[in-house]
Parts: structure tokens; C-alpha cells; sequence
């Protein structure tokens, strides 16, 4: 990952921080997720940590869940300095069995593996031990929770207590009788915990005693201030927009933060929606006075996706190496517009709007042979361009990005937009990408996502389009038979674009838009619902 000497910006360093160790299970960023929808700051960090090395106290530590056993010779470990830092800790699932190994050594394979809904019964405590109970202070007796372990402890480690059993884990729950360590076997981050947040919040409020107030409008202040600094009086920056919501608000916030130096570029690639780079142009320029320059580089692209027909692949990387090529064309010719400027200097800067998902994919333990993953939103550009990179949605999740968006006064339509892929409508327009297949999508495909609008449907579904199938289909319309192409339209529900499910429209919605489609667009005499979840299919058609 190239950041070039960026400083990022700290908010551990602002904010109250629930430290979060990733052991590599699959849900350890939910549990940042949660906390942050609590407005409580948490990032989350590898488990082998070395905590001498931050530079910040966290208030609290919480240890994920993870595919190892403690008791094997290669299995992960926490820095034993954890436990002198003299905060709390809450260990889940793994975590709780590192606690407990950390404490005794008492953790074996269990003879029944427990995967899936159990039913958790909290022991509450009296006298001196109540303060113990406070994990689950507020929650029932009875709590319905949802576990994925094979491993338990085999008894208490010295001065534990039970504080929550279920029929099959006699130490569901454990705490210390004196520090402020918890464990509990089950997950409170997945959905089927439906109380798991109000644990969470015990946790983290009641026993860290974080404070709540993560919020986007105090990040605002913060990282305009940290831009300004960072680029200094004269500074230049540059970066890609495509009127999706990231690159819409990190150039939102260059914009309050510096202004027209900050200079936007969007490519038109030729594949964009119907009407797609006039509608940015307007809203970016006059309604949010950013400073951005639109490329009309159409013709380059569909000449050179012409006659690729049969590797989407092929697709995506002349796509990709072309708008690479182009924005850095558009970068010299505003440089060498802005040399003899007084008021600014060089441009030195580029924009990206990675968010915190790509850098917890970064950053997540995979295994003892550790894979890092690089990320680029805009591939290739900052080894290309020598530029430092200013990230300033980084430490954001998409719901918090959103947010920020409305902070900066964004309208919500733009806030709420679905993603759009970089290749655009090429890998929509399955086979070869011409502009008359590129006609047809766009006019199907706006069809469609007007009707969702008018509808009400569009802020419950995660992503909708339609995709050209390059088939021909016998058709009768006006008493004359037709052998056109088929319009497949797609519109998923997701949370975080990994696995996805096809939205239920009902049928009278289909009708009105497979007769409009078919009325309208030249060229179509059939639509057809894409009834495919992810995985087995993806979201895009390549
Ligand atoms: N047509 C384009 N012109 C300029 N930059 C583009 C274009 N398409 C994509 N990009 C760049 O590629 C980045 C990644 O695209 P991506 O679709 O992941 O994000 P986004 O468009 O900002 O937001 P969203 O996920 O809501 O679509 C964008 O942030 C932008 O910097
Ligand atoms: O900027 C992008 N460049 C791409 O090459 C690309 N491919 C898929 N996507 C988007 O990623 C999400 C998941 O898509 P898939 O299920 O098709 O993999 C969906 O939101 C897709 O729209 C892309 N975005
Ligand atoms: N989900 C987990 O953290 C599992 C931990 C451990 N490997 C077990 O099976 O018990
Ligand atoms: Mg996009």
C-alpha cells in the first residue's frame, strides 16, 4: 500500500478507542461495525499487536473469534502485555478461550461441536460479586445467541466466575473476580445475537466507560483541518470522481478544505449511465462548487472495446489502463495550467476514496502464513503518478461515509446512489461492447431505475440495473414478428456487496417495467428478473 509519507489522521488519538485484535474470523469487523453504530470509535488491529508500539491507550480491548485452537503449536497468540495495561478486556469465542488459556491452560476439544442458535442462561451474582454481572446487566435471563466453536474450556481458570452457561458450554460466560476480564463463547456481532449490541454497549460504555461521541460532524472539523495542514498554503491535489458516493464526498471534503485547488477529473468512458457525466457536471459543479474538469474520452474507449467479445476480463483492463492513460494526460495539462499560478504550487497530491473496508482487508490476520492484500481503488494511478495519496475516508465505513456526505450538505438523493462499477455499463452489455448495445442498456436501464424511484423502491434496494443479454428472441409486436435482443434486469439487497440476495419485486412493478422497456427501447422484445443470489452468481453480470 503506497501512502507516501501521508500523516493520517488519528482519531484514536481524539476519540475514546475500543481496541478490536482480529484472530481472522469472518465477522471481526462487524464488531468495529457495531461499536461504531454506537458512536463509540473502534478500529481494529492484527492479534499479534505488539502494544508497546501504539501510540495511543485504548480504553478497551475486545479479542475476536478465530479458525485456530489455542492449545495447537501454531496457534496465534495476544501480546501478553495485555494483560498489565490494566484495562478491560472481552474475549470472544477464541478470545475467550485466549483469556482463559492466558489464565490456565484449561481449553480441549470438546466432544460436541455447537454451531448455530443456542439458548444462553445468565447467572447473576449477589454482594460483593455483583459487579461481575455487568456484562449482561439489562439483558433477560434467557437470551437467544448464536455460537460457531468446537473447543471449550475444560473448568474455570483461577479467580473466574460462571456468569452465563447453555445446555452444552457450562462456561458460556466467564469473568474475573477482581479485573475487568470477560469472555463469553457465543457472538454478540452477528445478527442472530438480537441482543448482542446491548452487550456490546455494556461493554464498551458501562465497563470501558468510552464515551459516545463518534460522530460525523466532529470528523468533519477534524480532517478539514488535517487536509489544510497537510497540504499546506499553496498545495495542490487531484483526483478521480465518478459522481459515486465516495469519490463524491472525499471531494466534497477537499473542496471545503481547500477549495479550487483541489481539482476533480471524471472520465467519460463512453459506458456511463444515460445522461450520467452531464448529471455529475451539474451537481458537482454547481450545486456542490467543486472544481472538476470532465474528459470526453468516449471515442477512445469504444474504439478500442470494439470486437472484444468473448473475455469480460479483456474488458475490464482496457477500461482500466485507458483511464489510467487519460486522467494522466488530464493531470499534465492541469499541472502545466496551474505552473505559472501564483496563488498555487505544484500539484503533489492525489485523492483517493478508500474507506475502511479496504484497509481492514489489508490488514486482517488470514493465517500464520499471513497474506496482505493490496488495494487500489483507482489501480495503478499512485505508483504511476509519484503522487503522496490523501485518504481521507480511510478510517470510514459506506453507512458513515454517507453520512459524512450529509454533514458536508450533500443532497440524500447523491448520498444514497447505488454503487456503479468503475467499467461501467461494458460489463453489463454482456459480449461486445458497441454504441448501439451501449444505447440500448442505458435506455433500459434508466427505464428501470426510474420506475424503482417512483416506486419508492430505491433506498431498499442495495443495487439495481439492467444488462443487454446479446441474444435474439422471437417476439410478435404489432402483428409482425421480431427477433430482437433480451434485457436482464437485476436489483439485489446486500450489506456489504459479499453475498446478496434478489430483491421481490412484486409482479404488478415487473409488468409496468417490462412494458415500458419493450415499448421504448429499439431493439428489445424481451425482459427477463435475474432471480440469482450471491454466491452462486455475482452482482454484475461479468
Ligand atoms: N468515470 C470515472 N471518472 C473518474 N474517476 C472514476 C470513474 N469511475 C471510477 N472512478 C474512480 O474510481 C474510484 C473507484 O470507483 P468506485 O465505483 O469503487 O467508487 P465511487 O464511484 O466513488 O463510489 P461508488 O462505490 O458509490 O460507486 C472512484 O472513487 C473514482 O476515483
Ligand atoms: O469499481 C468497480 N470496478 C469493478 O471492476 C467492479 N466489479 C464489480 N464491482 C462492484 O462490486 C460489487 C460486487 O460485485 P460482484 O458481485 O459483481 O463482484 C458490486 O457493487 C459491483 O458493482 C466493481 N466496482
Ligand atoms: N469461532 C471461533 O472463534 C472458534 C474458536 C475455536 N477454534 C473453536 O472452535 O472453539
Ligand atoms: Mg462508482
Amino acid at each position: 500500500m503506497a501512502t507516501n509519507g501521508e500523516l493520517p489522521y488519528e482519531p484514536h488519538k481524539t476519540f475514546d478507542t475500543i481496541l478490536v485484535l482480529d484472530f481472522g474470523s469472518q465477522y471481526t469487523h462487524l464488531i468495529t461495525r457495531r461499536l461504531r453504530e454506537l458512536n463509540i470509535y473502534s478500529e481494529m488491529l492484527r492479534c499479534d499487536q505488539k502494544l508497546a508500539e501504539l501510540s495511543w491507550k485504548p480504553k478497551g480491548v475486545i479479542l475476536s473469534g478465530g479458525p485456530w485452537s489455542v492449545y495447537s503449536a501454531d496457534a496465534p497468540h495476544v501480546d501478553p502485555a495485555l494483560f498489565e495495561l490494566n484495562i478491560p478486556v472481552l474475549g470472544i469465542c477464541y478470545g475467550l478461550q485466549e483469556i482463559a488459556w492466558h489464565h490456565g491452560k484449561n481449553v480441549l476439544a470438546g466432544e460436541k461441536r455447537e454451531y448455530g442458535h443456542a439458548t444462553l442462561k445468565v447467572e447473576r451474582h449477589s454482594g460483593k460479586e455483583a459487579h461481575i454481572d455487568r456484562l449482561f446487566r439489562g439483558l433477560e435471563d434467557d437470551m437467544e445467541v448464536w455460537m460457531s466453536h468446537g473447543d471449550k474450556l475444560s473448568q474455570l481458570p483461577p479467580k473466574f466466575q460462571t456468569i452465563a452457561t447453555t445446555t452444552n458450554a457450562p462456561f458460556a460466560g466467564i469473568a474475573h473476580e477482581s479485573q475487568e476480564y470477560y469472555g463469553i463463547q457465543f457472538h454478540p456481532e452477528v445478527t442472530h445475537t438480537p441482543r448482542g449490541t446491548q452487550l456490546l454497549k455494556n461493554f464498551a460504555v458501562d465497563i470501558c466507560k468510552a464515551r459516545q461521541d463518534w460522530t460525523m460532524d466532529k470528523f468533519v472539523d477534524k480532517e478539514i483541518a488535517r487536509i489544510r495542514a497537510l497540504v499546506g498554503e499553496k498545495g495542490q491535489v487531484i483526483g478521480a470522481v465518478s459522481g459515486g458516493v465516495d469519490s463524491t464526498v472525499a471531494a466534497k471534503l477537499m473542496n471545503e478544505a481547500i477549495g479550487d485547488r483541489f481539482h476533480a477529473v471524471m472520465v467519460d468512458n463512453g459506458v456511463l449511465r444515460l445522461n450520467e457525466a452531464k448529471i455529475v457536471k451539474d451537481t458537482l459543479t454547481k450545486g456542490l462548487g467543486i472544481n472538476l474538469t470532465v474528459v470526453d474520452a468516449s471515442e477512445r474507449f469504444l474504439g478500442l472495446l470494439k470486437g472484444i467479445k468473448d473475455d469480460p476480463e479483456k474488458k475490464r483492463k482496457i477500461i482500466g489502463n485507458t483511464f489510467i492513460e487519460v486522467f494522466d494526460e488530464t493531470a499534465k495539462k492541469i499541472a502545466a495550467a496551474a505552473e505559472g499560478s501564483s496563488r498555487a504550487g505544484k500539484i503533489e497530491w492525489l485523492l483517493q476514496g478508500t474507506l475502511y473496508p479496504d484497509v481492514i482487508e489489508s490488514i486482517s490476520f488470514k493465517g500464520p502464513a499471513v497474506t496482505i492484500k493490496s488495494h487500489h481503488n483507482v489501480g495503478g494511478l499512485p505508483e504511476r503518478m509519484d503522487l503522496k495519496l490523501i485518504e481521507p475516508l480511510r478510517e470510514l465505513f459506506k453507512d458513515e461515509v454517507r453520512d459524512l456526505g450529509r454533514n458536508l450538505g450533500i443532497p440524500e438523493e447523491l448520498v444514497m446512489r447505488h454503487p456503479f462499477p468503475g467499467p461501467g455499463l461494458a460489463i453489463r452489455i454482456l459480449g461486445e461492447v458497441t454504441p448501439e448495445q451501449v444505447r440500448i442498456a442505458r435506455e433500459a436501464d434508466d427505464i428501470f431505475i426510474t420506475e424503482i424511484r417512483a416506486a419508492g423502491l430505491y433506498n431498499q434496494i442495495s443495487q439495481a440495473f439492467a444488462a443487454l443479454l446479446p441474444v435474439k428472441a422471437v417476439g410478435v409486436m404489432g402483428d409482425k414478428r421480431v427477433h430482437d435482443q433480451v434485457i436482464a434486469l437485476r436489483a439485489v439487497e446486500t450489506t456489504d456487496f459479499m453475498t446478496a440476495d434478489w430483491f421481490p419485486f412484486d409482479g404488478q412493478f415487473l409488468k409496468r417495467v417490462s412494458r415500458r422497456i419493450v415499448n421504448e427501447v429499439q431493439g428489445v422484445c424481451r425482459v427477463v428478473y435475474d432471480i440469482t443470489s450471491k454466491p452462486p452468481g455475482t452482482i454484475e453480470m461479468e
